[in-house]
This record gives C-alpha cells, structure tokens and sequence, in this order.
C-alpha cells in the first residue's frame, strides 16, 4: 500500500529523519510514537506531500506500487490519502453539512449525516453549525472524524487524534480506525499516548531519525515509556531493552 523507500529530511542542516524504509499494509492500523521533535509530523507532512516537505527530502514514496514521490497533495488526495489534523482547521462561513458532503459532492440523506454525527458523540444539532471558531476544539475534532467516516480514506494520518480533548473518547477514535480499515484503508495515529497506540495493529517508534522499534504495539509502547519517557539524550536512542510483559 504505502511504501516509503530510504526517507531523508533534513531541516536547518539538522537531521530529521535518515534513510526511512517502511511499508504499510492495506486494511491495517498503525500508531507512530516518539518523543517531540523526533521528525513525526515530518514523516507526515512528507507523506502528504505538504509544501516545504515535498521535493525537499530524500527517497521515494510509493502507494499502491505508484511512484507518489513527485505529486502534489491534491493529487495524493484524488488517490485516497488524506490527513486528520492535530489542529483541525476552521472555515469560516461553511456549514458543518458542507464540509462533510464536500459541498454536496458526496451523496448523503440528512438521517445519514445525523446517524454519523452520533457515531462521534454530536447531537444533530450540529449538522446547522458553522465549522468556524464557535466550535470548540473537541467539537472540531469530532468533525472532522464525522468527515474520515463518510470520505472512507485509503489512507488517513490521524495526527495526535485525541490531543487537547479530554471529552474525546478512545472509543471514538477506535471507532474510526475500525471503520477505516472495514474498508479496506489504512490508518497512521501520530501519538505520544500509549492508549491511543495500542487500539493499532502494529507501532513504530521513532528516534535519532530511524525505525528504532517496530511490531506489537504493547511491546513497542513498553520500549517507549521505559526508554524514551526518561531519555536525557535527545534522538540518539541509547541501547536496547529486554521486553518482557509476561
Ligand atoms: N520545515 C521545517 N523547518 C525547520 N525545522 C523543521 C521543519 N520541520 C520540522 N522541523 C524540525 O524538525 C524537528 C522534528 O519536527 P517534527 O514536528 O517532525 O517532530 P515531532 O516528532 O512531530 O514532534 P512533536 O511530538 O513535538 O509534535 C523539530 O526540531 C522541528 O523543529
């Protein structure tokens, strides 16, 4: 599905990430941990292809065996590859129903978008709100789930989906993630949270711009928290420990 081959990024002559390779499977779910600063969002905004990313890191990215490296994020979008923000935007002047039927163009009955709205703890009500700055942060957040719901990525990057929002159930978040994949799309959950990693199938930890760690969530958060919770040594990951969760 996503392959990144050899990911380099460098930033201020600083670097961020060095010769990432990974591959992820179609219809799975993953959660990319790391301390700040470790080049997570990078990975991600190189993935979407985002201005000040694309064309300024090394390597190739290849979705579905299709070389992505070169498009831009709208045509990245036309094939399935979208991003849920840590912050989500807001835009001023556009109903709520606007923005998850993409101004109409997906076909969807207002019991529907009611029936979606719930399935993210929103009353009805607001399929009549603005997504503008009356929306607190949490209800954006539900939103902007409400809009992964009905757009059925191939594949999302859910950036620290429950950063901020204390009224943010897991269950909401895993909800997505479940949908998602029923349709055969892949999840990236962004998180410092081990609550949020192990709702994922698999989880990478990143440190010193690499792959440090890959596999069953629970082993890799364990290697997380008892490694890089106390880490004095920014990015230069120190030798590894010996997992046992028996
Ligand atoms: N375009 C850029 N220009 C300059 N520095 C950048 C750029 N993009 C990222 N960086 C730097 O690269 C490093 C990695 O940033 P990144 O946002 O990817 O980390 P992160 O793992 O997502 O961190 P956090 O958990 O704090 O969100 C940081 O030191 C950041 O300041």
């Amino acid at each position: 599905m996503l392959e990144l081959k050899e990911i380099s990024f460098y930033a201020n002559e600083r670097k961020i990430l060095e010769n990432v390779t990974y591959n992820f499977e179609e219809g799975k779910s993953y959660a990319v941990l790391g301390n700040n600063g470790v080049g997570k969002s990078s990975l991600s905004k190189i993935i979407m292809g985002l201005e000040g990313y694309k064309n300024k890191h090394g390597g190739l990215l290849y979705f579905n065996n299709i070389d992505i490296t070169e498009m831009s994020v709208s045509e990245r979008a036309k094939l399935g590859i979208t991003m849920a923000w840590q912050e989500p935007v807001r835009f001023e002047g556009i109903g709520v129903k606007d923005y998850l039927t993409l101004g109409g163009k997906y076909k969807k009955t207002e019991k529907e978008l009611t029936d979606i709205l719930k399935e993210v703890g929103l009353n009805p009500f607001y399929l009549h709100r603005n997504v503008d700055k009356t929306l607190s942060g949490g209800e954006r957040k539900r939103i902007e789930m409400a809009s992964i719901l009905i757009l059925k990525p191939k594949l999302v990057i859910l950036d620290e989906p429950d950063s901020g929002i204390d009224m943010m159930s897991n269950a909401i978040i895993e909800n997505v993630i479940n949908k998602t994949k029923a349709n055969g799309g892949t999840t990236i959950s962004i998180t410092h949270r081990e609550e949020i990693a192990l709702i994922a199938d698999k989880a990478l930890l990143l440190c010193g711009g690499k792959i440090h760690k890959e596999g069953d969530p629970e082993v890799v958060s364990f290697v997380y928290k008892s490694m890089c919770d106390t880490c004095s040594h920014i990015n230069a990951p120190i030798e590894d420990i010996e997992v046992n969760l028996k």
